[in-house]
């Protein structure tokens, strides 16, 4: 039996947003007893009393098990499990704040889908370097999950990563309800990979969706895509078959194609000729973690030798104001190659 046989019953959740209050539902369903932080005490309020969080997920109604607090050192109190469901750029940020409060062996979940800029480094290494823990031990979810179809129950599954197999199957135990299906990995590389890939090919998408373009081009980003982010994770020593996964083409389908997905969004805005900074505005505070990981993913690519022209186009496109229009006819009139080599 491994070391997490038991089951874990006490967790808390480190950000009251979309997904982290998603999550922390899922959780409560799966009968856990969840203690979530929000930054505003207005929101922790909210949960607390009328267990609905407005802000994030207007319409979704959370378990009675699941409560917050504005104070990390009051939510982290007895966790046996802590969930990180803040944005990837300030992860770093938050976790300085948060280390010393850590329970000691406390299973720490990622939630986050970036690569950090700067750093270079996956969620997973960010957290093992500030926790002070191996990375082997750092659990991650990731897969189709839009924030807002889970906080309404509708069916979905997902990947829980890790290198310890007992540990992402003490998370997959605590978060599998009649809603949620939880698959285990134990390809951290491939899964966090995938998940922050994913977010630049859903503003290529976008993009392509706010020129007015079909099907035929949808599923050529989506192929394409996923063929660029295998290549990075042959690099870096991912498992192939993870990208045909839940992490891989489960999230690139489903990110891709929902106008729920604020990458998706923010990519359409572009391609109907917005500037970065009128998307931003739109977006009214929410994250497009792709427009940050797509120049870290970049030069993540270029550091290991792999070609990922659709990354490189987004780069470009969102920070050196190359035209959508343009992007699409450079990716189009790139040298003739073989589909695979
Ligand atoms: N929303 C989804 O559907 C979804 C699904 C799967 C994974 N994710 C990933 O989960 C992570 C969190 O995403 P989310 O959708 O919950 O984000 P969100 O913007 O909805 O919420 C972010 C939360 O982090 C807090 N926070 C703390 N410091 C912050 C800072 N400096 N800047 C911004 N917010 C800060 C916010 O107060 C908020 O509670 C992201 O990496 C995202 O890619 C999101
Ligand atoms: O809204 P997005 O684009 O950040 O995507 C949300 C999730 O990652 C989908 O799995």
């Amino acid at each position: 039996m491994g070391a997490f046989a038991a089951d874990v019953q006490r967790v808390t959740v480190l950000g009251a947003g979309s997904w982290g209050t998603a999550f922390a539902k899922v959780l409560g369903d799966a009968g856990r007893d969840v203690t979530m932080w929000a930054r505003r005490e207005s929101v922790a309020e909210e949960i607390r009393g009328q267990h609905t969080n407005s802000a994030y997920l207007p319409g979704a109604r959370l378990p009675e098990r699941v409560t917050a607090t504005s104070d990390a050192a009051a939510a982290l109190e007895g966790a046996q499990a802590v969930v990180l469901g803040v944005p990837s750029q300030s992860l770093r940020a938050n976790l300085t704040g948060w280390r010393s409060l850590l329970p000691r062996e406390a299973i720490l979940v990622s939630l986050a889908k970036g690569v950090e800029l700067g750093t270079l480094k996956r969620m997973s290494e960010v957290i093992a370097e500030l926790a002070e823990v191996p990375p082997e031990e750092i659990v991650v979810v990731s897969g189709p999950n839009l924030a807002r179809e889970i906080a309404v129950g509708q069916p979905a599954a997902a990947v829980v990563a890790c290198a310890e197999h007992d540990r992402a199957q003490a998370v997959q135990r605590a978060t599998s309800n009649q809603y949620f299906r939880p698959y285990t990995n134990t390809d951290v590389v491939g899964c966090e990979l995938g998940g922050a890939c994913k977010n630049v090919i859903a503003l290529s998408c976008g993009m392509a969706a706010g020129m007015g373009l079909g099907a035929n081009t949808m599923a050529t980003l989506i192929t394409r895509g996923l063929a660029e982010m295998a290549r990075l994770g042959a690099k870096l020593g991912a498992d192939p078959l993870t990208f045909a996964g839940m992490a891989g083409l489960g999230d690139l389908v489903a990110t891709c194609s929902s106008p729920l997905s604020r990458n998706r969004t923010f990519g359409e805005r572009l391609g109907r000729g917005e500037t970065l900074a009128q998307a931003q505005a739109a977006a009214g505070g929410q994250v497009a973690e792709g427009v940050a990981s797509c120049s870290s993913i970049r030069e993540l690519a270029q550091r290991v030798g792999a070609d990922m022209p659709i990354t490189e186009a987004m780069h470009r496109v969102c920070h050196e104001g190359l035209d959508p229009r343009q992007a699409g006819a450079e990716l189009l009139g790139r040298s003739p190659k073989h589909e695979w080599r």
